[in-house]
């Protein structure tokens, strides 16, 4: 997606309300000239009547500049307020949808894809980045537009009364309104870009800080970490400092282009007050509405200096929102039949960061359906990486993984996520209770479901004991619990999962020996029916999965050796012990 090109598209959808907000900014900026030019033809003529003779001041009529007057100023009053309401409104629509873009964007990049980005970073791309953005169009495109038109109706009436100063005075208002901003955009590229990536900065060293406090104190790193982050502060605040001046900069240009344009109307109307061609009390409303006009600029000058960062932002987010995802969904997605086995074969799979070092390498492995699997092996064997590619969060670089009989990159990545469920090793846990952490497993699950859960992994007897049950309040990921306490919540949460796969990546990390034995002795009953693959280091008592696959074997046909199953119906797995891998 080209530069712009999705603002364009949510602008597009926008449009009706966008172009009511221009509308009423012209009606604002019209009605402010028209009531600084009223009033200053107002205010003369009245004076000059005053001075010429006490029946000219009579004869003077009051009535109509006072209607008018007091006519623009409600007019301004309500235009301005309309402006704000539908201008906020439309930016606040913007901005929620760009967010959900955005969001939507993220979401669908594979995890190894979404872990190149800090999450701090992520997290100013969806805040101060989209917040930016509201520049664009509230503080530049709106003004600037209203302002153009503005100018045009001004250079109209001076085309009618003054033709002499109406070029000169379009021309001022022209370099003003488009040139300054132009040159002030271009001058506030760097500062923006600076402060959007000082943001970005600042949050993500806030999260790390956050998260790695203890670790930080334990090392002494609070100095190291603080000079980073006051690095970080100065140069947001050089920055700033920098957008300042160019506004300040902006503004004195302003002036002056302010000052030009009344000097030509003066020089001009001055000769055509002598000639009798301009009434005087004219020229006095020429002059304020002019004043009112060139005003109009004050917000497109503002908007300009903030661009920068707006571009900065827009960068940043086209930089997510352009990605291709790692993984597509085939154009006609296959279903496999519900209870379908899962077959590796040939897969060889490397990290792109080292192609040259498989972590998988011509892999064999029958997972028929009901059956339950160990994989084991040393540490950085393989077992989480086989996990993420049989939910097909990765594609392998050669062989296959079928799903009932069909390639996993043949069906609907729904699907897959529908049936398969992964306990994974840094498994979230959400802000909020135990009772909404385990419902994510099954929103539709019962409070008798939820205590089952909860029992089947060893956790039912500590949430019966606590004072509030299944609405304890467990805090930010889980603050509130222990490292173990939370594993079991994150392991209650994908047995409810109604999905026939589970894949169990070191499901009894964090838990002492007898709860572990437990668990794993009580494994084949609470995950009965369903396929089990699990990822463990753990000594399994016997019983508790039908075949163990070693993935460090130095022998490939201990790798490769075939699974018998030894209860043919898929719905009842055999609680045969002992391990057929190994
Ligand atoms: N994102 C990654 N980029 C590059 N290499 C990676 C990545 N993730 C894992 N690896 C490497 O792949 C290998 C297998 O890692 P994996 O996490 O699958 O091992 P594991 O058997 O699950 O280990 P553990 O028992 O410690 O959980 C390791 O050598 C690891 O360094």
């Amino acid at each position: 997606m080209g530069r712009g090109r999705l603002l364009a598209q949510i602008y597009r959808r926008h449009w009706p309300s966008l172009a009511a907000t221009v509308a009423l900014a012209l009606l604002t900026a019209l009605a402010g000239a028209g009531l600084l030019g009223v009033a200053g033809w107002f205010l003369t003529g009245a004076a000059l009547a005053g001075a010429a003779s006490a029946s000219a001041a009579q004869a003077f009529n009051l009535f109509a500049p006072s209607a008018l007057v007091r006519g623009f100023s409600f007019i301004r009053i309500g235009a301005r307020y309309a402006e704000r309401l539908a201008g906020h409104t439309a930016t606040l629509h913007l901005l929620a949808e760009l967010r959900s873009t955005l969001f939507r964007a993220l979401a669908r990049l594979s995890p190894r894809q979404l872990a190149r980005y800090r999450s701090g970073d992520l997290v100013a791309r969806l805040t101060s980045d989209v917040d930016a953005l509201d520049t664009l169009f509230l503080t530049l495109m709106a003004p600037l537009l209203s302002a153009l038109l503005a100018g045009l109706a001004m250079t109209a009436i001076l085309a009618w009364q003054l033709p002499a100063a109406a070029g000169a005075v379009a021309a001022v208002f022209l370099a003003a309104c488009l040139l300054v901003p132009a040159i002030l955009l271009h001058q506030a590229k760097a500062p923006g870009q600076a402060i959007q990536d000082s943001a970005a900065q600042l949050r993500a060293a806030v999260q790390e800080a956050t998260e790695g406090h203890a670790d930080i104190l334990s090392l002494a790193l609070s100095g190291h970490i603080l000079e980073h982050f006051d690095q970080a502060c100065g140069r947001a605040a050089r920055a700033r400092n920098a957008q300042a001046n160019l506004s300040a900069g902006g503004q004195g240009l302003i002036q002056a282009a302010t000052g030009i344009a009344l000097l030509a109307i003066l020089w001009t109307g001055l000769d055509a007050v002598d000639r009798g061609q301009l009434a005087p009390p004219v020229m006095a409303g020429l002059l304020l509405g002019t004043l009112g006009l060139f005003e109009t600029i004050g917000p497109v000058m503002r908007g300009a200096t903030r661009m920068g960062a707006a571009l900065a932002a827009l960068v940043r987010i086209e930089a997510i929102t352009s990605v291709e995802t790692d993984l597509r969904d085939p154009p006609a997605p296959r279903m496999p039949p519900a209870g379908s086995a899962l077959q590796v074969r040939g897969l060889h799979y490397a990290y792109p960061e080292a192609p040259d070092r498989p972590v998988l390498d011509g892999l064999d492995l029958d997972l028929p359906p009901g059956s339950r699997t160990a994989l084991t092996g040393a540490s950085g064997a393989g077992k989480s990486t086989l996990l993420h590619l049989l939910l097909r969060l990765d594609d392998p670089q050669a062989g296959h993984i079928f799903y009932g009989g069909i390639d996993l990159r043949a069906c609907a990545q729904a699907t897959l996520h529908a049936r398969m469920a992964l306990l994974a090793q840094d498994a979230p846990l959400f802000l909020g209770t135990i009772r909404t952490n385990l419902l994510i497993g099954d929103p539709q699950a019962d409070d008798a479901s939820l205590w089952h859960a909860l029992d089947a992994a060893r956790l039912g007897a500590f949430v019966r004991s606590l004072p509030h049950g299944l609405d304890t309040w467990i805090g930010e990921t889980g603050a509130c619990l222990s490292v173990g306490q939370a594993r079991r919540l994150a392991l209650a949460r994908i047995l409810l999962s109604p999905a026939e796969i589970l894949l169990l990546d070191e499901p009894t990390a964090g838990l002492d020996a007898d709860t572990e034995a437990e668990f794993l002795a009580d494994l084949p009953r609470a995950t009965r029916g369903r396929t089990v693959v699990l990822a463990t280091h753990a000594p399994l008592p016997p019983g508790v999965v039908d075949q163990t696959m070693a993935l460090d074997a130095p022998d490939p046909s201990r790798i490769r050796r075939p699974y018998t199953p030894a209860d043919p119906n898929p719905g009842r797995p055999s609680s045969r012990p002992g391990r057929a891998g190994r």
